[in-house]
C-alpha cells in the first residue's frame, strides 16, 4: 500500500498528541490518536463495571464497542452513541487504559480498527506501538520523549487549564508507574523502533519539535 505513514511513539506527556495534530494539519494528512481508542475502551469497561482482571469480558466489550470520531477543532469521541469526550483526558481513564492495554487479546481486537485509519493522502499515527507493531513499514518514524519530571509538569498544567483538579506529586508517581507498565508488558511494549528518529523534547518548544518533524517528512 503506497499511502505514507508518519508514526510518533513515546511515553505519556512527551507531546505526541500536540505535535501529531499540528503536523497532520500542516501536511493535510489524517490523524490517528490510538491512545483515545484504548481510553474509550477503558471508559466502556468502567461503565460496565467490569473487573479489570476479567480479560474475557473486556475482550467482549472491545468487540462490541462502536466508536465514532468527529474531527473538528477538537476531537469528539462518541462511544455507543454517547459523547465521552469530556471523560477521555482524565488520569483515571489513562491509567485504566494502560492496565487493559497490557492484555494481548485486547490489543488483537483493536489492531484492525487502527490499521483502517491508513487512507490517502497520508496518516500521522500517535501511540506506543505505531512504528513497531501497527505500521512497521511506515515511511517516517519518530520516538518522542522528555524527562519524567518535565512530562509530569506538562500534564499537571494541562489538567489545571482544563479545570480538572490535579496534584503534581501524584501525577509524577502515576506517570512513572504508567511508563513502567507500558515498557515492561510482553505484548507491544513502549519501545523505539530501530529505524525511528529519537527526539528529546525536554528543552524544546512545541514549535521546534513540529519543525523538526516536518523537516523529516519534507
Ligand atoms: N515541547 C513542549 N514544551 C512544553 N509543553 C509541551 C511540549 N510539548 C507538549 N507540551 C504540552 O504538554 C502537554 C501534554 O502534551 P500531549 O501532546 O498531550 O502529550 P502526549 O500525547 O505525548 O501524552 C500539553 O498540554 C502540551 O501543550
Ligand atoms: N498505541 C497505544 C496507545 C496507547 N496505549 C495505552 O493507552 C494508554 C493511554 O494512551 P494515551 O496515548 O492516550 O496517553 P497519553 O500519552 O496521552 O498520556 C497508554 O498509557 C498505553 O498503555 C497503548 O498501549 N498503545
Amino acid at each position: 500500500m503506497n499511502i505514507p505513514v508518519l508514526t510518533i511513539d513515546g511515553p505519556s506527556g512527551a507531546g505526541k498528541g500536540t505535535v501529531s495534530r499540528a503536523v497532520a494539519k500542516k501536511l493535510g494528512w489524517h490523524y490517528l490518536d490510538s491512545g483515545s481508542i484504548y481510553r474509550s475502551l477503558a471508559i466502556a469497561v468502567l461503565n460496565a463495571g467490569v473487573d479489570l482482571h476479567n480479560i474475557e469480558t473486556i475482550v467482549e466489550v472491545a468487540q462490541g464497542m462502536r466508536l465514532d470520531f468527529e474531527c473538528g477543532d477538537e476531537l469528539t469521541v462518541i462511544l455507543n452513541g454517547d459523547d465521552i469526550t469530556s471523560r477521555l483526558g482524565a488520569e483515571t481513564t489513562g491509567n485504566t487504559a494502560s492496565m487493559i492495554a497490557a492484555y494481548p487479546e485486547v490489543r488483537a481486537v483493536l489492531l484492525q480498527k487502527q490499521k483502517d485509519f491508513q487512507r490517502l493522502p497520508g496518516l500521522v499515527a500517535d501511540g506506543r506501538d505505531m512504528g513497531t507493531v501497527v505500521f512497521p513499514d511506515a515511511k517516517y518514524k519518530i520516538y518522542l520523549s522528555a524527562s519524567a519530571t518535565e512530562r509530569a509538569k506538562r500534564r499537571y498544567k494541562q489538567l489545571i487549564e482544563k479545570g480538572i483538579g490535579a496534584n503534581l506529586d501524584q501525577i509524577t508517581r502515576d506517570i512513572e508507574e504508567r511508563d513502567r507498565r507500558d515498557r515492561e508488558r510482553d505484548t507491544a511494549p513502549l519501545a523505539m523502533a530501530e529505524d525511528a528518529l529519537y527526539i528529546d523534547s525536554s528543552d524544546m518548544t512545541i514549535e521546534q519539535v513540529i519543525d523538526k518533524v516536518i523537516n523529516l517528512v519534507r
